[in-house]
């Protein structure tokens, strides 16, 4: 990815922005040409791609940066679930684990057709080196390290969670998949004690500084 710079400011200020909670959305009208007004130009794939642990808060993040930032979200496990049509629990149950792995495989490398993604990932997605190259190739990777007891608490339908499993099982993959996620990243965003408000400005601010956003 190369990038082109643009000027200092944090949040591009172009089109009309408004204030909601905590948070400050810039609209910029549809079809604006983002050159010389402060938007950063990337060449070739520029993807974002959130992950960390269940729970963690990656799809909101996505979501909110998304509002913000006026780039398009996808998320991973949404795109396996509409590819085969039915819920993450019902390929577990029906396919096993490796046949999701497959298939989350083979979104994550149809993404490198497109650009500008913010990318919410499956929890489950640094299991694979050829995941963590793959997002490599496509962009940058940030990881939301937070506590599992967060994580837990955050979790809406625990009991639709094929990859959870006990609070003791939580806890052995959550020690498993730290190094993955801390070796997969290039960003890391410490998330604990932060509202949701919080990560968002904070890790906006830190891919905007970056040139990323
Ligand atoms: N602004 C908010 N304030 C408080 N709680 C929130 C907020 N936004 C989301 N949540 C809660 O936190 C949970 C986790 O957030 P989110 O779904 O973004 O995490 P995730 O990392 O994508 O999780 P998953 O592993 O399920 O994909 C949500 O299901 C919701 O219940
Ligand atoms: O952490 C995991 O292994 C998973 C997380 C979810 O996002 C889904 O991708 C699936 O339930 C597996
Ligand atoms: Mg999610």
């Amino acid at each position: 990815m190369k990038t082109v710079p643009r000027g200092p400011g944090f949040p591009p200020v172009a089109g009309t922005g408004r204030i909601v909670p905590g948070l400050l959305v810039c609209r910029r009208k549809r079809g604006a040409v983002p050159q010389g007004s402060g938007y950063v130009v990337h060449e070739g794939c520029d993807h974002i791609f959130f992950v960390g642990f269940l729970g963690a808060g990656k799809s909101t993040l996505a979501r909110n940066l998304g509002a913000l930032f006026h780039r398009p979200h996808v998320d991973t496990d949404r795109l396996v679930e509409r590819r085969l049509g039915k819920s993450v629990a019902e390929i577990f149950a029906d396919e096993g684990e490796d046949a999701f792995r497959d298939a989350e495989t083979r979104e994550l490398s149809r993404l490198s057709g497109r650009k500008s993604l913010l990318v919410s990932c499956g929890g489950g997605i640094v299991e694979r080196p050829e995941n963590c190259e793959l997002m490599h190739e496509m962009g940058v990777v940030v990881y939301l390290d937070g506590d599992l007891e967060d994580s837990l608490r955050q979790i809406r339908r625990p009991e639709r969670r094929p990859d959870l499993g006990s609070a003791e099982h939580a806890r052995e993959v959550y020690r498993h998949r730290r190094p993955l996620y801390q070796g997969a990243a290039d960003l890391t965003i410490d998330i604990r004690d932060k509202t949701f408000e919080q990560v968002a400005l904070e890790s906006g601010q830190l891919l905007w500084e970056r040139g990323l956003l």
